[in-house]
């Protein structure tokens, strides 16, 4: 499970919230699949109308440009993100997304290997609302600043808490990845983390980083499915 910082700026996740405040939400069970329906009470901006596309391709560009996102999901594929509402109790039961998804207008499919959610309100404008993801080491509630986001691997039973008091407005998407095996990414994902980090201090020996990203590229080249 990956926490993105200020994936977007305030500015921008005002942007987003202004302009979903005027398109139509309808119930989200309309799109939740198989057993997911019985456990799914939120709203969702309905996809069909232009502005909600709008907003979700602008997403969906912020996310394929952002480079901790594409170094933890190294992501093949992206969903249009989708954006849901909770207030007044609405609740999402524990529940695993559909493993393969219709991309909407278009002949390709999705594996989902990582969902994600970014955050929208504050967390101090409700209560409840946490998104509880099930993890071999016990239960990781997440509740983060507006503008943040959480990564996760598609496969674990996950929920979001009732919301008690106020909304919660959020952007979810699902990612297939170019490398299928979780342990595999995640030890990509660490090694670019490591580079990055060498790069940052400042006092890496320039002939040792190269030899670094020469390893890290021949191993996305031996693990990536393109
Ligand atoms: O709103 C969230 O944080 C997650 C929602 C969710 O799990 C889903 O729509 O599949
Ligand atoms: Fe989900």
């Amino acid at each position: 499970m990956i926490v993105i910082d200020n994936l977007l700026t305030l500015d921008e996740v005002q942007y987003f919230r202004d302009a979903l405040a005027s398109v139509p939400f309808q119930d989200g069970k309309n799109t939740a699949m198989g057993m997911a329906a019985g456990v799914k009470n939120n709203g969702q901006a309905d996809a069909q109308h232009n502005q909600v596309q709008q907003l979700a391709n602008a997403l969906l560009a912020k996310l394929g440009n952002h480079p901790q996102v594409v170094s933890a999901a190294l992501p093949q594929r992206i969903f249009p993100p989708c954006f849901n509402r909770y207030t007044q109790s609405q609740t999402y039961g524990d529940h695993v997304d559909a493993a393969i998804m219709r991309i909407p207008h278009s002949p390709e499919v999705l594996r989902s290997d990582m969902s994600m959610t970014v955050f929208l309100t504050e967390p101090e404008t409700y209560d409840g609302g946490e998104l509880v993801i099930q993890t071999g080491f016990g239960e990781q509630r997440v509740k983060c600043a507006a503008g943040s986001a959480v990564l996760y691997p598609s496969s674990s039973l996950h929920k979001v808490m009732p919301v008690t008091r106020g909304e919660r407005i959020a952007a979810i998407t699902w990612m297939q990845s170019m490398v299928a095996d979780p342990h595999i990414r995640e030890t990509l994902y660490q090694l670019d983390q490591s580079i990055q980090s060498l790069i940052n201090s400042g006092n890496a020996d320039r002939q040792e980083l190269d030899e670094l990203h020469h390893v890290y590229h021949n191993l996305i080249r031996h693990f990536a499915a393109v």
